[in-house]
């Protein structure tokens, strides 16, 4: 049987795209999806293999359709993740000038990083958000198109034969977005020793101290969390879930027990995943809290029960 190939957030020539072609790819050509959530649904349905998907963005933050569709979908986990810089540039069709840019379409999260220098270069402007940057490149590239300018990736533009009028618009040139692969779930890699654990918590029911209690439980274990945001339960007005990346693996002795500790107290942990952490950085293991530690600390135990 032949190897199902990856999907990812497209068409070709987005940021995801990029960032797929930074992985190790099977042979079959990586199938674009419209859609987070398309492609999500494709993993589900087992017509690729994997498919990624932005997750957070150093300056906007996370990306809810992919964390929402994480939470809420059918199980999937994920595999890895890639960091990748974002710039952006304003794609024209050949022969327009900036002055003369009425109508831009882009991402919605692209916008969102360009907003201050549309308002500062283009006033007048409208911005409309829909697809992706390289729909939006795509869209601009139509002779009839309505749009005047796109905002997306050099290739993207380049891809679509257009121009470039302004380069670099984001408000932070060192911005980076960070994109996730996500498979059906199978057995778990090995730890790598510098990973990381995604995960979702859902309270048991709102007190004092609820959100402490989930913490206490990676703090106890000297588990560094790197990424906490509240997400709605879409249930009813301040009713909130935690999106939680943590330091470590499950196979982490520390990590594990973090785990287990979750699952006593809240009403449901979704775990989405153990995996290598794109910039390779090694937690600090604090005293006691090695699988060395836990072993011998569970070997006592029962050398207190023999005896
Ligand atoms: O539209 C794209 O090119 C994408 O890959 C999506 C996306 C995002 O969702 O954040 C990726 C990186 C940039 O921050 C802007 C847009």
């Amino acid at each position: 049987m032949s190897e199902l190939p990856y999907g990812y957030f497209g068409p070709e020539g987005t940021f995801t795209h990029q960032a797929l072609l930074t992985l190790p790819l099977p042979a079959a050509a990586p199938i674009p999806y419209p859609t987070v959530p398309s492609t999500l649904e494709a993993v589900r349905e087992g017509k690729i293999a994997a498919g990624l998907v932005p997750i957070e963005n150093s300056v906007e933050g996370g990306v809810s359709a992919t964390l929402d569709n994480l939470c809420y979908g059918d199980p999937l986990v994920i595999t890895r993740e890639v960091l990748l810089p974002v710039s952006f540039d304003l794609f024209v069709r050949p022969g327009t000038a900036l002055a003369d840019v009425r109508r831009v379409i882009t991402h919605p999260h692209a916008a969102a990083q360009c907003r201050g220098w549309l308002a500062r270069e283009l006033p007048l402007a409208e911005l409309t958000e829909d697809g992706s940057t390289a729909a939006a490149a795509a869209e601009v590239a139509r002779p009839d198109s309505p749009y005047d300018a796109a905002i997306c990736a050099r290739v993207a533009g380049e891809l679509h034969g257009l121009t470039s009028v302004a380069t670099g618009i984001g408000e932070n040139p060192d911005a980076v977005t960070r994109f996730v692969l996500v498979s059906r779930p199978g057995p778990i890699a090995p730890p790598t020793g510098a990973d990381k654990t995604t995960m979702v918590l859902f309270m048991r029911h709102d007190h004092p101290g609820a959100l402490l209690e989930l913490l206490e439980q990676f703090a106890s274990r000297g588990v560094n969390l790197c990424r906490i945001e509240s997400r709605p339960t879409k249930k009813s007005i301040g009713d909130y879930c935690f999106s939680v990346d943590a330091e470590g693996h499950i196979d982490d002795a520390r990590v594990a027990e973090a785990l287990m500790g979750l699952h006593r107290i809240s009403a449901r942990v979704v775990f989405l995943g153990s995996y290598p952490r794109a910039d390779g950085v090694q937690p600090v293991v604090r005293g006691g809290t090695s699988n060395d530690a836990y072993r011998e600390a569970a070997d006592w135990l029962e050398r207190l029960r023999r005896s």
